[in-house]
């Protein structure tokens, strides 16, 4: 299985959601920024990495969530948490991004294997 990490960056009580733009069968669903973790890189690094070239910011990854989401038959989702230590997120390959607060979670369209990670997230938050 291919490890993919998605990040919930936090900050003052919400959580930052990013609109996919690609591929089309995923276009304008929401998710945590993140991707593939490459060979030979930790998954906290690959956070990082993933969140620079996507938010043109720095993160510090402070934990993960609990358990693990399939993405198809090939893939595997886990969610670190992160906190923002440089610059302001700007998206470079999303067409959107969103703070959503505890309350918020459930009002954009996530992509199935985060949904998983909704009820943590929402605990931490609230
Ligand atoms: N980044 C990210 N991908 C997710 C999430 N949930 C989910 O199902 N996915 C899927 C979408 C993609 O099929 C796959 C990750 O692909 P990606 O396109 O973000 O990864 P990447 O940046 O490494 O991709 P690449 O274009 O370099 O190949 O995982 C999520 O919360 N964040």
């Amino acid at each position: 299985m291919i490890p993919v990490v998605g990040v919930a960056v936090l900050r003052d009580g919400r959580v930052l959601a990013a609109r996919r733009t690609a591929p089309p069968e995923t276009a304008g669903r929401w998710e945590l920024p993140g991707g593939k973790v490459e060979a030979g890189e930790t998954p906290a690094a690959a956070a990082v990495r993933e969140v620079a070239e996507e938010l043109a910011c720095t993160v510090e990854v402070t934990g993960w969530l609990a358990g693990e989401a399939a993405i198809g038959s090939t893939h595997v989702l886990t969610v670190a948490s992160a906190m923002l230590v440089a610059g302001e997120p700007q998206p470079r390959e999303h067409d959107r991004v969103r703070w959503l607060a505890h309350d918020e979670l459930d009002d954009v369209d996530w992509l199935e294997p985060d949904r998983p990670f909704l009820a943590e997230l929402r605990e931490r938050l609230a």
